[in-house]
């Protein structure tokens, strides 16, 4: 096989993160270098406490985190935090108690340009929150761009109405001005919107069937995705729930899985549309 790709997950656990997290773990196709943490389904304290926590749980304390931003790109610091998704704590309500694990002195900027300048053109990271980091690295370090192999992230809504509101989707409107900064940076972007995720769909059926597993993960899995499916039946009165990060991370993981359109992206960063991912296909002349 070939060697294992290096990705950084920049994360804000999160249910649905957790899962990604999980999946990237049980892939010998990648090698998870580090998470970054940020704010978007709880505040960036409380996503470096989640983040800690499941590495704990899947028994990878190895594995770095780095905090991230606890303001946007511009400063702002009136946040949309999504408790009403994940619940208060982020996971499911369960009160696990707090880890054991401290994050490194570094912030989530700088340790993604530090392993970004020591294996250029080597390092993915799998963006799957607002993307404030990514552009504060960009901002940074100038060489950061270049040296980032790519960004795949989980974010917008192209060509379909938002879950925030009609025009935006969570990530994106989380702070629209990193994202733009993201999409003009000229790095090689793979962006998975939920005109995509909202095809990714674990059903009830689904969810049984993980509860007679006994695979590492199902257990802990079906008790923090209780939150999840209730409020997914709330909002769409549906008996399943979106698999937005695991989606993005499999398309790290294998791109093969999904097929894409090439093109540009720009970010509406006000009136109305705020949020709003504009897609130019390049493939019109
Ligand atoms: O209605 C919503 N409002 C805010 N965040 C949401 C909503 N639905 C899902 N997510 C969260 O935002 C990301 C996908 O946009 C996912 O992390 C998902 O858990």
């Amino acid at each position: 096989m070939a060697e294992p790709k290096k990705i950084i997950i920049d994360t804000d656990p999160g249910i649905d993160d957790a899962m990604a997290i999980f999946v990237a773990l049980q892939s010998p196709e990648v090698d998870v270098m580090g998470l970054t943490t940020i704010y978007g389904n709880v505040y960036t304290t409380l996503a470096t406490r989640n983040a800690l926590h499941l590495l704990e749980i899947a028994g990878r304390t190895d594995i770095p985190v780095a905090e991230g931003s606890h303001v946007t790109i511009t400063k702002g610091t009136k946040l949309r935090i999504a408790d009403f998704v994940h619940g208060a704590d982020g996971l499911g309500n369960q009160n696990f108690p707090p880890p054991a694990g401290k994050p490194i002195e570094q912030s989530a900027a700088a340790f993604l340009i530090e392993q970004a300048k020591l294996y250029p053109g080597e390092v993915t990271v799998v963006g799957l929150g607002p993307l404030t980091n990514i552009a504060l690295a960009i901002e940074l370090d100038p060489e950061f761009s270049k040296n980032i192999g790519q960004i795949v992230l989980l974010g917008g809504a192209f060509a379909v109405n938002g879950n925030v509101n009609p025009a935006a989707e969570a990530n994106i409107f989380g702070d629209p001005e990193a994202a733009d900064i993201v999409f003009t940076s000229g790095v090689d972007i793979l962006a998975v919107g939920i005109n995509v995720t909202h095809q990714v769909v674990l059903t009830d059926a689904n969810r049984e069937k993980l509860a007679q597993s006994n695979g590492k993960f199902a257990q802990y899995l079906c008790k923090i995705l209780e939150v999840y499916f209730s409020y997914h039946c709330d909002a769409y009165n549906t008996k399943g729930v979106y698999l937005h990060d695991p989606t993005a991370l499999l398309a790290a993981v294998n791109p093969s899985l999904i097929t894409y359109t090439e093109g540009v992206v720009r970010v509406q960063t006000s009136g109305i549309t705020r949020g709003l991912t504009l897609f130019y296909n390049k493939q019109k002349r």
